[in-house]
């Protein structure tokens, strides 16, 4: 005998832009790709053949429009509070409902030195993203995050004092290149009701967040001396947790990606080592990769 352990359904990349007309003349857009997964009485589709209780994937593909029309997208936490807390009042058989929403960026562009009304670039690869989890009776969850934020530092990094045995090859280091892809996330603390979303997100402590996690996610990197990845995420989380009252925990996912120095003293004695280093072999792969997640000192960490 087998039993169903687990079960959750929805659609995946549903893709929405959204254009809006300002009374100004000048127009904003949001393009995001969105994820919606639903839990509750469902197993009887996986185990009897049965989907009366099956909400297609593709009402939940045409809800998602249908919200994106009605409602603000903007900020992508109230977006996703919304669309999560319209699954569980349409539906009494579904329990859980998780929206993820990655924002994709359009900046807007310069033209003749002024912002254009109506025309944007894509500027990075960086996401805004979000994942909102709402239960029945026990509120909404929220992780707000940035992914894909690329940066490198030549100088103003170091990494010694490891430990060192048979097996360790790598030399101490007081100055080197220091480049990461940035995923960072922060926890809100539970939220009771879609109403409470509302109201933080009308007092601006989504978007707050945001640009300070970013703000403080570049200048710590920027004008800290690294002694480690590890210090620095550090660094990130505490001055997040400082900035945001609302989040519990900060995550950070960061890859070392590695920049070799090249020994080319084979070519007559050239010096291309330590401090008369200035051509790199930049490595794709293998990476470091360093994760944490910080608290509060009164917060249990849910994931160590
Ligand atoms: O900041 C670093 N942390 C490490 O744990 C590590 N390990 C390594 O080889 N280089 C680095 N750099």
């Amino acid at each position: 005998m087998a039993s169903l352990n687990y079960a959750r359904y929805g659609k995946d990349n549903i893709r929405v832009l959204h254009r809006k007309r300002n009374q100004d003349g000048t127009q904003d857009v949001t393009e995001m790709t969105v994820c919606t997964l639903l839990e509750g009485d469902i197993a009887a589709s996986w185990t009897h053949s049965d989907n009366a209780n099956i909400v297609a994937t593709d009402t939940q593909k045409q809800t998602t429009y249908l919200m994106a029309r009605l409602h603000p997208v903007n900020p992508p936490e109230l977006f996703g509070s919304i669309l999560a807390d319209h699954f569980l009042q349409q539906y009494p058989h579904i329990s859980v409902a998780h929206v993820s929403i990655v924002v994709h960026r359009w900046a807007r562009m310069d033209v003749a030195g002024a912002p254009h009304p109506h025309s944007f670039v894509r500027d990075s690869d960086e996401k805004r993203v979000v994942n909102v989890v709402a239960r029945r009776d026990k509120g909404i969850s929220i992780r707000s995050g940035i992914k894909g934020l690329l940066v490198l530092k030549s100088t103003g990094s170091q990494f010694w004092g490891f430990h060192r045995d048979e097996y360790t090859r790598l030399p101490e280091t007081w100055d080197r290149i220091l480049s990461t892809e940035v995923e960072a996330g922060w926890n809100w603390k539970t939220l009771p009701t879609l109403d409470e979303v509302k109201k933080e997100s009308e007092a601006g402590v989504f978007d707050q967040a945001w640009n300070d996690a970013r703000k403080i996610t570049l200048e710590t990197f920027a004008t800290e001396n690294s002694p480690s990845v590890q210090n620095t995420m550090y660094m990130m989380s505490e001055k997040i947790l400082a900035a945001a009252k609302g989040v519990e925990t900060v995550e950070y996912s960061l890859p070392n990606k590695h920049y070799f120095e090249i020994d080319l003293s084979w070519f007559k004695g050239l010096k291309n080592t330590g401090e008369d280093a200035e051509v790199y072999a930049p490595q794709s792969d293998p990476n470091g990769l360093i994760q944490c997640t910080v608290a509060r000192k009164d917060v249990t960490p849910s994931k160590l």
